[in-house]
């Protein structure tokens, strides 16, 4: 503590002279710099001096930060400044060191001796990976063996000792039981103390180009993924900075959920987005793109038995599949040769160069030239075609007439531009030079538009080309029928009317952007190094794939849970990701399992594992509570009265969410609750956050996060009855750590009766 105290003390000194002088820099910052532009000479010197200027703010600002890193870090130090300690004796040394372990490294006064070794720091893995005995960590090219003497574990909070453990096990159940047994939080913690073996191999992986995690629910996916991060840019400082990781969630809800790992690592937060985000920014301008949580909505609150839901989930389960995006990839193939649509060249409301002309110049071209290096000629041609019309529109009537209407500012501009070009002779009269100068500046102007539509490859159609794979006969024989849904030509009738309105439904969002990306070509993102995808067994394989096309440079870390698959696209997946699908790349994917699950007491974990496929494979963490509760009720307003009760009972003891089955469910249920408990809140699609006290949420909504008790509403089979139901129910019964509540109008759904009769309380 005296050691932190003190370098706290002389960051502060430093500190405070080094801001001093940059507010210093920033204030006099031109009173060093002689600004000069009489020749070329004078402002390469001015330029040079001002770079140099620019040079020492930044370098300073750069200390200053890495000051203001060092001393948050001594902050959280001395919050907390370890929590393990392994003495271990290196094969071949005799001594016997004692490593401390915390979150960050913190050196002796002579810089020489760590007194406390950052968790990440190869050394630590120690501590992850075994219990006292022989034990082993990897440096570069090498193993360092020896002897682990001792394992002891430490919980202090506001640097005052509270516990500690010795341990035989790698990480001490005494520890995890504390750590488990709290309230749940709005935002999630970091478990660097805690890391298990299994997740400790997750976040250290660096061999694998793809690391596809499959986990139970609650056995730590989402930790792992987010000490992975900070993992990261710990292992490759200096070469990844954190926005060179993007982590693609479920919702806005998540993102803030996670939002406060990294900060409380010390570490700055990676990027984080929707893919539903990325959607909108490509599509968002010409269309409305249907929400996936829209969909989901859809799913799960129409009528099975209404023939358009029949249509329209045939269409959700194809567009998602490998076997679309193979007729996807058919119909590019085929478009290599034939069938591209291109839209008109308009200039001032007139066709100035018609879509066939456009199409014979494509086809025209080297066939075995990629669609994209086509299109690029295709654009270069058109912007010379364009230039040549340029010239021809100069004297037309409406030039003149747009002249006059120019301002003030730009006669100005090219009354200097001719006298600038006064030296070169010619036979003009500056009047008509400029004459000329206003004509052809109009007409630039006029034709900015246009250049830039032709550079951006607007002119392919890819309305008509994407609504074409659905609509015409020669492209729809040439993809071989055998494997189209029954219901084929209602769902291509449904989707182009759609695009005809212009809008694109989630399902028809994927398969656009990657036919775009491929007729276009788009240059790869090689920004991000590292992407994370979480809750990766709501991505279809479609998407999966498509990421591939847009990350290709980048290693991806693939986190999921099949038995939460509640898009019904990932139904019928086996497994987390189709074998085939990274499968291509040996010797590049790594698949990991996890079933130990720590969110939910021994009790829930008991009754929930009864209704999912595979479930005698989720172990659950040791850690008891009561076992959870359905009650089922007749009457509507009994019902009511026995939500309330429950939430009432446990108000006060952290969070408490009452999860629905749909967004409409949840308003329907929030007006008649909320007058019998006013601080109930509701939340939707667009919220952001959630705070402590009673929530109400649909289920697909919750995905992610946790709460002290979930309330189900209405446990019943007529809401939870259809076999798309389960995993959906799975997921909304696993949000709870400690108390699970269900309640049932009427008859209770199938899946309870699957699981195991003494793991729950009938009320
Ligand atoms: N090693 C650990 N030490 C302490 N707590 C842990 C550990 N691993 C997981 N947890 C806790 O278990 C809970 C569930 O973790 P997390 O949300 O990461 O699981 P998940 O696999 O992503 O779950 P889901 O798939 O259900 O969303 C969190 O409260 C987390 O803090």
């Amino acid at each position: 503590m005296d050691v932190i105290s003190q370098k706290m003390e002389d960051i502060s000194e430093n500190v405070g002279g080094l801001k001093e002088g940059i507010i210093e820099l920033r204030k006099n910052f031109w009173d060093e710099i002689t600004v000069n532009l009489d020749d070329a000479h004078e402002v390469g010197e001015t330029f040079t001096s001002i770079k140099q200027q620019t040079e020492m703010l930044s370098e300073r600002e750069r200390t200053h930060k890495h000051y203001y890193t060092k001393y948050k870090n001594l902050l959280k130090l001395k919050e907390n400044p370890y929590f393990g300690r392994v003495d271990f004796s290196e094969e071949g040394v005799g001594e016997v060191e004692k490593i401390y372990v915390g979150i960050a490294s913190l050196m002796d006064e002579e810089e020489e001796e760590f007194l406390i070794y950052d968790w990440r720091a190869p050394i630590s893995s120690l501590y992850y990976n075994f219990s006292p005995g022989q034990a082993s960590y990897e440096v570069p090219e090498e193993t360092v063996r020896g002897e682990m003497t001792l394992k002891r574990q430490f919980i202090i909070r506001k640097g005052k000792l509270k516990s500690m453990f010795d341990t035989e096990v790698t990480i001490g159940d005494e520890m995890l039981q504390e750590v488990l047994g709290n309230n749940a939080n709005t935002s999630m913690k970091s478990i660097v103390a805690t890391i298990q073996k299994d997740q400790n191999q997750i976040i250290r992986n660096e061999t694998s180009k793809y690391l596809i995690v499959q986990g139970a629910a609650g056995s730590g996916k989402t930790s792992a993924a987010l000490q992975r991060v900070a993992y990261l840019l710990y292992r490759y400082r200096g070469k990844i900075k954190s926005d060179n990781i993007m982590l693609f969630s479920p919702n806005y809800i998540f993102n803030s959920y996670v939002a406060n790992v990294l900060p409380e690592l010390g570490e700055e937060n990676m990027k984080q987005s929707t893919f539903f985000e990325y959607m909108t920014s490509r599509l968002g301008k010409i269309y409305s793109v249907e929400d996936p949580l829209e969909q989901m909505e859809f799913i799960y609150s129409n009528d099975v038995r209404d023939s358009n839901y029949d249509i329209r989930m045939q269409a959700i389960k194809f567009k998602a599949s490998k076997e679309f995006k193979e007729v996807v990839d058919n119909y590019i193939t085929l478009l290599s040769d034939n069938y591209l649509l291109f839209k008109d060249c308009i200039f001032r409301g007139e066709i100035v160069l018609p879509a066939d002309e456009i199409q014979n110049k494509f086809y025209s071209l080297d066939k075995n030239l990629p669609i994209p290096n086509r299109m690029n000629l295709v654009a270069e041609w058109l912007l010379i075609k364009l230039k040549e019309m340029e010239g021809k529109e100069l004297k037309k009537e409406w030039v003149m007439e747009e002249m006059e209407l120019l301002d003030k500012e730009d006669y100005l501009n090219v009354y200097k531009e001719v006298q600038h070009d006064q030296e070169v002779e010619d036979s003009f009269t500056d009047y008509e030079k400029e004459e000329k100068l206003l004509a052809k500046k109009v007409v630039q102007t006029n034709f900015k538009g246009l250049k830039r539509w032709v550079k951006k490859l607007r002119f392919l159609n890819m309305k008509s080309i994407y609504q074409q794979l659905y609509e015409n006969v020669t492209v729809n024989k040439s993809l071989g029928n055998s494997i189209l849904p029954d219901k084929w030509k209602e769902i291509s009738q449904f989707t182009i009317g759609n695009l005809n309105d212009n809008i694109v439904l989630y399902e028809d969002a994927t398969p656009l952007l990657y036919l775009t990306d491929r007729l276009e070509g788009r240059k790869p993102n090689t920004f991000i190094r590292h992407l994370f995808i979480d809750e990766a067994q709501d991505y279809s394989p479609f998407q999966l794939e498509y990421f591939k096309l847009l990350f290709p440079n980048s290693k991806m870390t693939i986190l999921g849970d099949f038995n939460q698959g509640i898009y019904p696209h990932s139904i019928e997946v086996s497994s987390l990701i189709p074998q085939d699908s990274f499968e291509l790349e040996s010797g590049s994917v790594q698949r990991m399992t996890i079933t130990q699950s720590y969110r939910s007491t021994k009790e829930i974990v008991n009754f929930t594992k009864g209704f999912v496929r595979g479930g005698e494979l989720i172990e659950p963490f040791n850690r008891s509570g009561d076992k959870p509760t359905i009650t089922i009720v007749s009457e509507e307003e009994l019902f009511y009265r026995e939500v309330v009760r429950k939430v009432i009972l446990q108000k006060d003891n952290g969070t408490v969410a009452i999860i629905c089955k749909t967004a409409e469910q949840s308003a329907n249920a929030y007006t008649v609750l909320k007058e019998r408990l006013p601080d109930l809140r509701l939340l939707t699609k667009d919220s952001t956050t959630f705070h402590k006290g009673v929530v109400i949420l649909p289920a697909y909504l919750a995905k992610g996060i946790e709460f002290d008790t979930v309330v189900i509403y209405d446990a019943s089979d007529k809401q939870y009855g259809r076999e798309m139901d389960r995993k959906l129910f799975y997921t909304a019964c696993t949000r709870a750590m400690h108390h699970l509540h269900l309640i049932s109008l009427s008859e209770k759904s199938r899946f309870i009766k699957e699981a195991e009769r003494d793991t729950y309380v009938l009320q």
